[in-house]
């Protein structure tokens, strides 16, 4: 049993997997990723857990690769845009180390592009990441024990502040 140095939190484009990989770098630790784990598992893109399963089958999924990932790993984690959306995951995040790396709109479009690989954007991704961001906002701020802003920021000085804010 161990515990990750850091759970990231965010919505699509807020930089979890690029972050948390930079910060795994720092620190010497290794990333791990909730959406990867469930790929390996399910053996396919998310995007084809969407089409052949349902969102439902892979939400399931998912609350079994948070479980798994906050017992087993202890290096940086980062979760799935809407992990936060079930009330077990949030649960199972008591007690660690959250950070939400929040986003607004502008950059999150900018970043997610045409929402390629991401099945919930692929229809009107502009539209929907305004509803997923105002849905979620909430839910990462109630999970979190430190918010990092990372819109008009590069990659670099958002791990530089999250080092900062782990040497507490
Ligand atoms: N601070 C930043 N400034 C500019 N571009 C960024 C920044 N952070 C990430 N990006 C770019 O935005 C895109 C999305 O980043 P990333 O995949 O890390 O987001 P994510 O939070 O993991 O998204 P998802 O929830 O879809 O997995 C990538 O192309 C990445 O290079
Ligand atoms: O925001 C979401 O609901 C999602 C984000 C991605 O990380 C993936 O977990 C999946 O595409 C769903
Ligand atoms: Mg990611």
């Amino acid at each position: 049993m161990s515990k990750p140095l850091c759970v990231l939190v965010g919505a699509p484009g807020a930089g979890k997997s690029t972050v948390g990989r930079l910060l795994a770098q720092a620190y010497g630790v290794s990333f791990r990723d909730t959406d990867a784990d469930v790929e390996a598992t399910a053996g396919k893109p998310i995007s084809e857990i969407f089409i052949d399963e349902g969102e439902e089958r892979f939400r399931a999924m998912e609350t079994a690769a948070v479980a798994a990932a906050l017992a087993e790993h202890s290096g940086v984690l980062a979760l799935g845009g809407g992990a936060v959306l079930a009330e077990a995951n949030r649960a199972l995040l008591a007690g660690h180390t959250v950070v939400y790396l929040s986003v607004e709109l502008s950059d999150a479009a900018s970043r997610v592009g045409l929402g390629q690989g991401r099945p919930l954007l692929n229809f009107n991704p502009r539209a929907t990441l305004r509803f997923l961001l105002d849905q979620r906002r909430p839910l990462y701020q109630e999970v979190a024990v430190h918010t990092v802003v990372t819109d008009g920021r590069t990659p670099e000085e958002i791990t530089a502040e999250l080092a900062e804010l782990l040497k507490d």
